[in-house]
This record gives C-alpha cells, sequence and structure tokens, in this order.
C-alpha cells in the first residue's frame, strides 16, 4: 500500500510522526510526503489537502494521511478533489467505517484536538481495513461517484 501524507504548519509534528510509524509497517510499501516539512512552512491546508488527494487520483498512492489544526481543512480540500473521499476519524469506530462504509482512502486528524498516541494507534488499525465491493455499502457509495462524475460532465 502507497500511502501519502501531508500537513500545515499546525499539522507538521504529528504527520511526521505518523510518516515514522507508516515506515515502519510492513503493509506499507512507500510513504510519500507532500509536506510541509516543517512550521516555517506557512502554506494553507488547502494546497496541502488537495497536493495530496491529487496524488490518490493520480494512482500515484492508494490511501492518505492528512493534518491540521483540526482536521478538517484537510477533509473538505481532499474531497474536493474528484474520485477521492476523506474524513475526520477521531476515533477507532470511525475510521473502520471511513473505509468499510464509505471506502475513503483518506483519513485526517486535527493535531490540536487528538494526542499523537491515539492518532498513531488508529493509523495503525486503519491501515488493515479494506472496502469490500461486493457489500450493501458498495451501491451508496456507487451513488457519490455517479452523482460527481455526471456533475463533471456538465
Ligand atoms: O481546518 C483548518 C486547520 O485547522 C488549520 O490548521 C488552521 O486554520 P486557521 O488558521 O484558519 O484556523
Amino acid at each position: 500500500m502507497r500511502v501519502v501524507v501531508a500537513a500545515d504548519d499546525a499539522g507538521v509534528t504529528l504527520k511526521n510522526e505518523v510518516r515514522t510509524l507508516l515506515s515502519a509497517d510492513e503493509r506499507v510499501s512507500e510513504v510519500i510526503d507532500v509536506g510541509v516539512d516543517s512550521a516555517d512552512d506557512t502554506r494553507a491546508y488547502p494546497v496541502l489537502g488537495l497536493a495530496a488527494a491529487e496524488k490518490i487520483a493520480a494512482g500515484e498512492a492508494d490511501r492518505g494521511v492528512l493534518v491540521c489544526g483540526t482536521g478538517i481543512g484537510v477533509a473538505i480540500s481532499a474531497n474536493k478533489v474528484p474520485g477521492v473521499r476523506a474524513t475526520v476519524a477521531h476515533d477507532s469506530y470511525s475510521a473502520e467505517r471511513s473505509v468499510k462504509s464509505n471506502n475513503c482512502q483518506v483519513i485526517t486528524f486535527g493535531a490540536r484536538v487528538i494526542g499523537p498516541e491515539l492518532a498513531k494507534r488508529i493509523v495503525t488499525e486503519w491501515l488493515g481495513y479494506t472496502f469490500d465491493p461486493a457489500s450493501a455499502s458498495a451501491a451508496k457509495v456507487a451513488h457519490i461517484t455517479e452523482y460527481e462524475q455526471a456533475d463533471a460532465a456538465t
């Protein structure tokens, strides 16, 4: 699994901890870090959220972990990229259902909301979940995709 990570200045410390965790996980074949590299880089959260989501849309990454102050800004930004589904998930159940119900490729965290140890535990669990395209949830996700594609065609 190839995982893209990104954060703004508020999220960079947690993002870097998650990057280290992912790099040590045998389920992860590649970690793609699109920045920021330090809190001195004050590019705003949409720049980073969009850059990461575009990696997924381009087929260069399978999943993404994005961090900002709340997780909300990077989630909104990533969701603007066609084909990408992103959500804040600060608890295990939401992280699990974001994959199994919603086929989200992207999980986001708020570094001002969640502690690093809980965030890393959620990431470790989240890597183990897969979406079942034969599940009852598939048609619901397809509805979103169909709306997105119809809108893109207009
Ligand atoms: O969602 C936005 C993030 O939390 C960001 O890190 C902080 O944004 P702000 O500076 O506009 O509050």
